[in-house]
């Protein structure tokens, strides 16, 4: 069924189905089975994240256990005092020792837990760090392809998930250490009173451990299931409340009654999934509850058999009674954490998953340096599909960038310019062809010294929520202290009037969203991007829209200064749709449907009488009325002439 808002763009694929699937089939020996590996993992991040805090709280963990075994000996013999045959004096004098080792054990025990308890609360919050930098560091190292592909960013949803779940993981981790070694040693203590003890208090452990996989394999598919709901939910929850253009068409449109009908919708859908998984919860653990009742009375049963048999003495029987209560609430708090651990498990599964693939399609790193100031940069028979799609996005396309030169890339919407600036910048590969730089295959040389040479005003130029100097600076981190470098990018982008006009200049945060911020409009914005872009001082500039924004004198102006660039000796790439602006460009090449189909100089073009002299007499033509015999003839036109590149024109 498609959603009435999202048709079947947001509903899962067939991984998440897949982990449904699996989530749904696994029975109580696959998860036992799937433990040791996700105890490895776990014990592995705990110890890689914080071993001191880890082994303090394993220590005061053991401590607790010892202290519970020595308990229950002091309970035994405290328990024989009182009832051998002598005087109430003697009774109280042979219990007392053994009653200061229970009060002692007490004192330890509360601290201990203390111990525990911070240990494990500040490792846990070390663990969820490190996997959330592990990720965010894989992430920022894929290739742009496959972060665009919506399977991986799919995949992302889910790991984000997992590292939520692995703070949970290594609490359930500790909590099930005290459990065990608590259950264990008090095993091991009614085992010397009689080991027949032992299986009978199993009895009551089974219906217990079927309900905790149950549970958690319930929660885990009932988590996926409504991924689809919650993400859409959250769509429609930052429409509502987001402060941009969806609000002021929500208001003149009254589109707010609208969004609110299908968020009421989506919530509704999520209460059902969480009340139907409730109600199934309860079934399933009255069930357990009930299996788990009738183990203990048959273990009581058979302690009575044995006391009757003169099997085990009175007081044995009595502290067998007093360890059944501890050991079985120390197993069920242990089948709660192999539950949390099997249902964040599942969710670290997703999270290490998608690890392994971000590591698979990392940008690889390593080989030659990129030539400085490159005299040539030239692509053949280059071919690009992006992943997940049928069509390619260019195809068998040749192009030359050279040292000095302003190359201007035109065509229609999605012809693919800015795909080929992307393989340009090293951002994609091409699938078949070769990109070569003064010679060199950019497969052969290293991305980041290739990255390194590259300057990136891109369509949506990026408004980091930083200071006006902060936004500047970001290509260069390094010289953010250089004030004249500052300057001069301010003036080469005419954005020296914006940051003075600034409340704080360029220590004003640009984010209204935060006290103290200011917001730039579009035009501002994109003065600012562009003065990033010559703080940058990268070898190829590769321009994609960058006046789109821009007002008509700061358009023109902002072109000029372009165009003087590549005087300094960088290598402009300017994709536009203002054909205008490319008169005086060095080259034009237009792209369509993904191929080159013409390039050349403006007066080459135009006298070709083909697309680019069509579009460019299109656009003409809302300026004056122009003689349409012109498109036929494709040369009454003024030729572009010489252009002057001096830096201060
Ligand atoms: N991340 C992506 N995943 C899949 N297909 C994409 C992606 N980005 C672009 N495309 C497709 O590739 C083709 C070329 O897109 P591109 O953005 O390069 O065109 P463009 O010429 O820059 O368009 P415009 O002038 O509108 O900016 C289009 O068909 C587009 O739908």
């Amino acid at each position: 069924m498609t959603d009435p808002l999202f048709g079947s763009g947001l509903r899962m694929d067939g991984q998440w189905k897949h982990h449904q699937l699996a989530a749904s089939k696994v029975g109580l020996w696959e998860a036992v089975r799937s433990l040791p590996p996700l105890l490895r993992f776990a014990l592995r991040l705990a110890w890689d994240a914080d071993r001191r805090s880890f082994l303090l709280s394993t220590f005061a963990q053991l401590a607790q256990a010892a202290g519970g075994a020595a308990g229950v000996l002091a309970f035994n013999r405290v328990f024989a005092a009182l009832l051998a045959p002598s005087s109430l004096e003697a009774k109280t004098q042979a219990a007392l020792p053994a009653l200061l080792v229970i009060g002692l054990v007490a004192f330890c025990g509360s601290i201990t837990r203390a111990i525990s308890t911070a240990a494990g609360s500040i490792l846990a919050s070390r663990v969820q760090r490190l996997t959330e930098e592990r990720l965010l560091e894989r992430v920022a190292g894929v290739e742009l392809a496959i972060l665009e592909d919506s399977q991986f960013r799919r995949s992302l949803d889910g790991a984000y998930l997992g590292v939520r779940a692995t703070e949970q993981l290594v609490a359930s981790l500790l909590s099930a250490l005290t459990a065990t070694t608590g259950a264990v040693t008090i095993l091991g203590t009614i085992g010397v009173l009689h080991p027949l003890l032992i299986p009978l208090l199993m009895l009551g452990v089974a219906p217990q451990s079927w309900k905790a996989v149950t549970v958690a394999r319930w929660e885990y598919a009932s988590t996926i299931r409504s991924m689809d709901q919650v993400r859409q939910k959250n769509i429609l929850i930052d429409l509502l409340t987001d402060d941009g253009a969806p609000a002021e068409e929500i208001r003149v449109h009254g589109l707010g009654d609208f969004l609110l009908q299908h968020y009421r919708r989506l919530a509704g859908t999520l209460e059902l999934e969480r009340s139907r998984l409730s109600r199934a919860q309860a079934r399933v653990g009255v069930l357990a509850d009930a299996g788990a009742g009738v183990g203990r009375v048959l273990a009581f049963a058979a302690l009575l058999g044995l006391l009757l048999a003169g099997a085990i003495p009175l007081p044995a029987v009595a502290t067998a009674v007093l360890a059944m209560t501890k050991v079985s609430s120390q197993l069920s708090l242990l089948l709660l954490q192999f539950n949390g651990l099997y249902k964040h498990g599942l969710l670290v599964g997703d999270y290490r998953a998608c690890m392994t693939r971000a590591e698979h399609v990392a940008i690889p790193y390593g080989g030659r340096d990129a030539p400085r100031r490159p005299g040539s940069i030239r692509l053949s028979g280059v071919h690009f599909t992006y992943p997940g799609s049928d069509a390619a996005a260019l195809e068998a396309v040749d192009l030359e960038l050279r040292r000095g030169q302003v190359v201007a890339l035109v065509g229609a919407n999605g012809s693919g310019k800015s795909t080929l600036a992307k393989l340009i910048a090293g951002l994609h590969q091409p699938n078949r062809g070769l990109i070569t730089w003064d010679g060199q295959a950019v497969a052969d040389i290293d991305r980041r010294s290739l990255f390194s040479r590259v300057g990136w005003v891109a369509q949506d130029f990026q408004r980091w929520p930083f200071t006006a100097r902060a936004n500047t600076t970001m290509g260069r981190p390094d010289a953010a202290d250089d004030n004249i470098r500052l300057e001069k990018a301010a003036r080469f982008a005419g954005a020296t009037a914006v940051v003075e006009g600034l409340p704080d200049g360029w220590g004003t945060l640009l984010a209204r969203e935060f006290q103290g911020g200011t917001e730039l409009s579009g035009g501002q914005w994109q003065r600012i991007a562009l003065a990033r872009a010559h703080f940058r001082n990268a070898d190829i500039l590769i321009c994609d829209e960058p006046t789109a924004a821009l007002d008509p004198i700061t358009e023109v102006e902002a072109f000029d200064r372009l165009m003087a660039l590549a005087g300094e000796g960088q290598t402009v790439l300017l994709i536009t749709h203002r054909l205008g602006s490319i008169r005086h460009a060095d080259r034009i090449y237009v792209l369509d449907h993904g191929r080159m189909i013409e390039s050349g100089t403006y007066d080459e073009l135009m006298a070709l009488g083909g697309q680019f002299a069509r579009m460019y007499l299109t656009q003409m033509d809302q300026y004056q009325p122009i003689d349409q015999s012109n498109l036929d003839l494709g040369i009454d036109v003024a030729p572009a002439g010489p252009v002057d590149r001096s830096p201060g024109r």
